[in-house]
């Protein structure tokens, strides 16, 4: 998996203050694939993404896109390629439809409506202002609008986390889509059946470290995931 990683880190290691956040994580993200990143609250998932889409640089160790070293593309360029749908995202847009053409402002109007559907939203939603919107309504907003750059990478954290089951199933299809289409995407997930339903390849974190990692049902899930 090695070369043909889209994204491999080595040895990476990240403190916040005195404490130890990641401790010399290895791990492999191979393309056109879902990676899952599971692990108990507070071991280190949320941050390992920012990493990629350099939030934050590692203390100690490498991470490499393409086989070339994060830190020497433009990180711009980088993050319209990588694109992170955090936990709680922020919208900058006053409608929902501008939120989703912000980055993409060429995009046709049928196409923000197949977007809002691909993450489960009815067409109703287009007229919606940003402000009011549930947090897992606004951060499927946030999903769209990272769909519509067509990123090589998508990194969605907890993304169904706040949604009913229809609504979860809609971003999931969405996903294994993606992957379809040679995407890769990292998933932050506690939800050990959702990681079997749509995951190629498991990274389990805990305190900061690689616990294991490997295929899906060979991984054995903390009680909160399980
Ligand atoms: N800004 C910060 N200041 C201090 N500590 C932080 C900060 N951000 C993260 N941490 C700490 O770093 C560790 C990893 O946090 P992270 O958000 O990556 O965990 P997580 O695995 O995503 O957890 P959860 O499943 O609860 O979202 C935690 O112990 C957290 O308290």
């Amino acid at each position: 998996m090695q070369q043909d990683s889209v994204f491999a880190l080595r040895g990476v290691t990240l403190r916040h203050g005195p404490a130890l956040v990641l401790e010399d994580v290895s791990a492999q993200i191979p393309p056109a694939a879902c990676t899952a990143v599971v692990g108990r609250s507070g071991a280190g998932k949320s941050r390992l993404l920012r990493l990629l889409v350099r939030l934050d640089d590692p203390d100690a160790g490498q991470i490499t896109f393409h086989g070339t070293a994060l830190g020497r593309y433009d990180v711009l360029d980088l993050r319209r390629r990588v694109q992170l749908v955090a936990q709680q995202p922020q919208l900058l847009s006053e409608s929902v439809a501008e939120e989703i053409r912000l980055g993409c402002p060429h995009v046709a109007p049928e196409e923000v409506g197949a977007l809002l559907s691909r993450v489960g939203l009815p067409l109703s939603f287009l007229d919606r202002s940003t402000t009011g919107l549930s947090g897992g309504e606004a951060q499927r907003v946030c999903l769209a609008r990272a769909l519509a750059l067509e990123p090589e990478v998508l990194l969605l954290d907890e993304p169904t986390a706040s949604l009913d089951a229809a609504s979860a199933t809609a971003i999931e299809r969405t996903v294994r889509d993606l992957v379809g289409r040679g995407c890769a995407v990292v998933l932050v997930s506690h939800n050990a059946d959702q990681v079997r339903r749509v995951a190629d390849h498991v990274i389990l974190l805990d305190h900061g470290r690689v616990l294991a990692s490997g295929a899906p049902d060979d991984i054995q899930y903390p009680e909160a995931a399980s």
